[in-house]
């Protein structure tokens, strides 16, 4: 159970503590942040708001950790990681309990979101030894002028303290996506988690703690994201920052100083399908693509751009299949359950009232109960509603028909997302022209959008994100390329 046996420590009375220099603390604040479970919208735990002195100290400890982290073998750090992932997958269900309980995850999603991260952090300890056990070694006379008098060696070196902000839909899965990377390749790491799943995450963080990573390592400190964000991500000591979330990403890449940024934001991810795509599984991909984790998640299909000519037929395809999703509390594993908060909620129904008043054709009565909207698919959407362009975040599916591929093009291009998208055909060439058009920086063919598998790159065009996440260019981000250059004193040619 969440907070118990091995994770006593990790709470203090009916409050979570934060973790500074290997230990688990309160903060001298006395203030505490409340995070409300989106099913019974009732406070679910309690974490401490930590202060900016306590954010100051924890960067000098990270900075003062770095430095011996940096020294200690590939090997070594690599086999902390990889027991690190064995404790996380061993302790999945408390942490996948706080995931139902803190972000409404179903009970299954939240055990894959866990074992998913476990596996993670051991692929990026055997990606880390491979691609940051090589370097290169360059002569001088390739470059016109020069005879061969100069060698130069390249390596890989850390950055210093990488600060973590993932959002709250993968509290554990999107946090060490950042944290192995920034691990393996020499660095310490700090991490803002979202503040709901921050119970998760702290979690998370003890099984790292167990794991016997040095003290001031890594660090979780917790709070409002509003209150203690802007410290962090303009702390002098931050050199670089890797963030999951919304429009915050934005605003943090204008604040932050010259440090490093990988930046995954929203995504308005088309579908776009043609006359001869197989309409049996386009459905089965909108309904997993759309409506998985209730479509809170950056990578889900949000909105379908079909041919006029088979737009009705995908849509009662689509329509059978959604009056067959499950609509309840995530404990008994619901397919659609409440979303994360109030707000969210109340963001989702003003674009289906916007939809609705301009005309939008209702496939299901649209239902709401506290957090929980039940799935709703809006055929005949036009581009002047809102459900066109913004993310609902939700389980609610827009669908555009569209007279031509051109047309389908033009309205993924002209969203100021560039995330994901996909096409269906069974013409592949056609597919893939699609795709070489599409401003998106993956495109999937004949199946939904995705992040996974984990390894993969992963990146976002326009107001989508800075730099590519995915194991080795997340590694290859938290480092810099250091040169030595051995000067001979006369040129020397290898059997010359
Ligand atoms: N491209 C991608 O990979 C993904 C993108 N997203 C996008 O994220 C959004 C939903 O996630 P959500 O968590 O609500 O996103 P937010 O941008 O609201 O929050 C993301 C993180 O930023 C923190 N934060 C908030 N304000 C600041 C600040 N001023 N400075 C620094 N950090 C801050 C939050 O903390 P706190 O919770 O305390 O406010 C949270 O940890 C959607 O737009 C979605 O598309 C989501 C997942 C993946
Ligand atoms: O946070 C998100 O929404 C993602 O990064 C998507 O991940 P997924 O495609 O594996 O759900």
């Amino acid at each position: 159970m969440a907070g118990t046996g091995l994770f006593a420590e990790i709470l203090d009375g009916d409050v979570y503590k934060y973790y500074a220099d290997g230990e688990w603390k309160k903060s001298s604040s006395a203030k505490t942040v409340a995070i409300i479970n989106p099913t019974t919208r009732k406070t679910q735990y309690k974490v401490q708001a930590c202060t900016q002195e306590e954010v100051n100290k924890v960067m000098e400890s990270a900075k003062t950790a770095q430095k011996s982290w940096a020294k200690t073998p590939l090997w070594k750090r690599a086999e902390l990681l990889h027991k690190a992932a064995a404790i996380l997958k061993e302790h999945k269900a408390p942490i996948a309990e706080c995931l139902v309980k803190e972000i409404a995850k179903p009970a299954k999603d939240a055990v894959t979101e866990v074992v998913r991260s476990g596996d993670l952090v051991s692929y990026t300890a055997e990606e880390g030894v491979r691609i940051l056990g090589e370097g290169k070694f360059l002569v001088s006379d390739s470059f016109p002028g020069n005879e061969r008098t100069k060698y130069c060696l390249t390596s890989k070196i850390p950055l210093g303290v990488i600060l973590a902000i993932p959002p709250f839909n993968y509290p554990v899965n999107l946090a060490v996506s950042k944290i192995a990377p920034a691990l393996i390749a020499g660095n310490s790491l700090v991490l803002k988690p979202p503040t709901q799943g921050a119970v998760s995450a702290l979690h998370m963080v003890h099984c790292f703690h167990l794991a016997g990573f040095a003290k001031g390592l890594i660090s979780c400190v917790t709070g409002k994201g509003s209150e203690i964000g802007d410290f962090l991500t303009m702390h002098p000591g931050v050199n670089c920052i890797s963030f999951t979330g919304g429009d915050t990403g934005i605003a943090i890449s204008k604040k932050a100083g010259m440090v490093p940024l990988q930046m995954e934001l929203g995504g308005k991810d088309a579908c776009i399908v043609l006359e001869d795509a197989d309409l049996d599984l386009v459905a089965a991909n909108i309904i997993k693509g759309g409506f998985s984790y209730s479509g809170q998640r950056c990578t889900a299909v949000k909105v379908v751009l079909v041919m006029e000519s088979v737009a009705d037929v995908l849509v009662d395809k689509v329509k059978a299949k959604i009056a067959k999703l499950m609509v309840g509390p995530p404990e008994d594993d619901c397919d659609i359950t409440p979303v994360v908060s109030e707000s969210s909620a109340n963001f989702i129904e003003g674009l289906v009232k916007d939809a609705k008043e301009k005309g939008a054709t209702f496939c299901q009565e649209y239902k709401r109960d506290g957090n929980l909207i039940w799935p709703l698919l809006l055929d005949n959407v036009r581009p002047d509603m809102r459900i066109a362009w913004e993310e609902p975040f939700g389980p609610v599916l827009p669908v555009i028909r569209i007279n031509s591929i051109e047309e389908g093009i033009h309205h993924c291009n002209a969203s100021n997302f560039g995330l994901q998208g996909c096409v269906f055909s069974k013409d592949v060439n056609k597919a893939i022209l699609i795709s070489d058009a599409m401003e998106t920086g993956t495109v999937q063919i004949n199946s939904a959008p995705a992040r996974g598998p984990d390894h993969f790159p992963f990146q976002g065009l326009k107001d989508s994100g800075i730099g590519s996440q995915g194991v080795t260019n997340s590694i290859n981000m938290m480092t810099k390329i250091k040169s030595t250059v051995i000067n001979l004193p006369t040129p020397s040619y290898t059997m010359g």
